[in-house]
Parts: structure tokens; sequence; C-alpha cells
């Protein structure tokens, strides 16, 4: 499914992402963890084709066997949608406040799927369901919704163009613990698209009682490196690297 080999991302001389290997396999959930500024979201952006134009890659990313590493836009913009979908942490300021959540769902169906009018109108009523949202959505405007509302519609539309991955970063900073705990489950148990299979998910976090929730494999970054990774409960058990017993210390800390 995703593939990052040897992935490295500099700006000028300082290297930001230091030569990071990671797969996530087709229906997998990973949860890339580490602390502000250690590269999590360069490493998200590069799979998208979104690096800052100051940014240089190197290495390889590949989503579905295609190379993305230094691809032209127009194979980039291909993929984005149909092969890989993006949520962010701040859903209002990812949605046009002038377009009803019916027509943000449209773009990516007609666009991406090229559904006729009417099979659009009835798969995003599908799609509403998934996320625990009721038909009458459609209709609302972004600012009519609450956080949690405005981040299922974000996974509605990330889910969409039936990508078979599903990247997010910090999907869940910004919403209450309650709130937080909903979107958590749903992507976690997000119900798989008719006759297709649930996406594969690399959610990105410092948080690790968020990635634990939702991840059966972690994959720890420190510095710009994946310092370690496995299975999300021999990690939590046995943390092997220094930053990732501080974090798991931290995490016992808050817990108790
Ligand atoms: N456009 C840019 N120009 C120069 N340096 C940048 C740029 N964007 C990010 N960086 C640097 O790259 C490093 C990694 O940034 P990145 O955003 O990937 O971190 P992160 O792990 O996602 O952190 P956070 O959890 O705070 O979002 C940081 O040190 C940051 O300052």
């Amino acid at each position: 499914m995703l593939r990052l080999s040897r992935l490295s991302v500099r700006f000028a001389d300082r290297v930001v992402v230091d030569d990071v290997d990671l797969a996530v396999g087709p229906g997998e959930a990973v949860g890339l963890i580490g602390g502000s500024g250690s590269g999590k979201t360069l490493t998200a952006l590069g799979v998208l084709g979104l690096l800052p134009a100051t940014a240089h890659a190197t290495g390889s990313i590949t989503v579905d066997g295609a190379e993305l590493c230094g691809a032209p836009e127009r194979r980039l913009r291909r993929v984005r949608g149909s092969r890989v979908g993006f949520i962010g942490q701040d859903a209002l300021a990812a949605l046009n406040p002038l377009a009803t959540v019916g027509r943000h769902l449209r773009i990516p169906l007609r666009g991406h799927r090229g559904l006729s009018r009417r099979e659009a109108a009835q798969e995003c009523a599908h799609l509403l369901d998934r996320v625990g949202l009721p038909a009458e959505t459609a209709t609302a405007y972004p600012a009519q919704l609450s956080g949690g509302q405005r981040q299922r519609v974000a996974i509605a539309l990330a889910a969409a163009g039936r990508p078979g991955l599903l990247i997010a970063d910090e999907p869940t900073s910004a919403l209450d613990p309650l709130t937080q705990a909903g979107v958590l489950g749903l992507l976690r148990d997000l119900p798989p698209a008719d006759g297709g299979a649930r996406p594969a998910l690399l959610l990105i976090s410092h948080d690790l009682a968020v990635v634990s929730q939702v991840c059966t494999r972690l994959a720890v970054m420190h510095a710009g490196r994946l310092v370690e990774e496995g299975d999300t409960a021999e990690v939590i058990a046995a943390p092997r690297h220094p930053y990732t017993r501080a974090l798991v210390a931290s995490a016992r800390a808050l817990a108790a």
C-alpha cells in the first residue's frame, strides 16, 4: 500500500526527515508518533506531494507501487483524493465556509469517481451515514456544525474518493475528550464502502493515548529519525529507545 524507503527531507543543509523506512499494509492502522518538530507532518506532506517548494526530498515513496518522490504534479494529483485521503487538525480551516457539506462531498464523488448527479446524492447520504451523521447534514454549512461533526465531515470527504490509504494528522487535538473518543472510534472502525475494503490508516499524533486507541502498530519519530517501530502493545510494554521510554512514562503518569 504505502512504502517509504530511505525518505529524507531537507531545507537547504538542514535535514528534518532523516532516512525513514516505513510501510503500511492494506487495511492496517499505523500510528506515527513523535514530539513537536520531529518530522511527522513533513513525512505526511511528502506522501501527499505537498512539501513546501523549499523542501528537497530524496529516497522513495510508493503508493500501490507508484513512485511519488519527485513525481510530476499530474501524477500526484491523481493520487491525492483517489488513492490517499487526508484529514487534518482543523476541519474549519480546510472546509470552504460558503459551501454546504453536500457540495464539498460532490467534488470528489463527481470528479474522482465520475458519479452522476443522482448517484452522487445517494453516495453523499451513504458517506454521511458511514461517519455517523444524518443525511440532512448535506445541507449544512461548516460553521453550523460542531467541531466533532466537522471532523466527521472531513473523514467522509477524505473517504469519498475511496482511497486505499487515509492519512490523519492530529485529527482530534482540537476536540474535547468525549468528542475525541467518538472521532477516534470512527477512525478505528470506519465502515468499509459498499463492496470495498476498509482503508489503511496512517495516524499522526504526539499523543500516545490517541494512537494506541486506534493503531495496531506504532512508529516513533525523534529528531527526524524513525527510532522505534513495532506492535503497539509490545512497544508500550517494553519501549527500547530512550525517547519512547520517556513517552510511555509520561503517558503512564498522566493516566495515573
Ligand atoms: N517550510 C519550512 N521551512 C523550514 N523548516 C521547516 C518548514 N516546515 C517545517 N520545518 C521544520 O522541519 C521540522 C519538522 O517539522 P514537522 O512539521 O514535520 O514536525 P512535526 O513532527 O509534525 O511537529 P508538530 O507535532 O509540531 O506538528 C521542524 O523542525 C520544522 O521547524
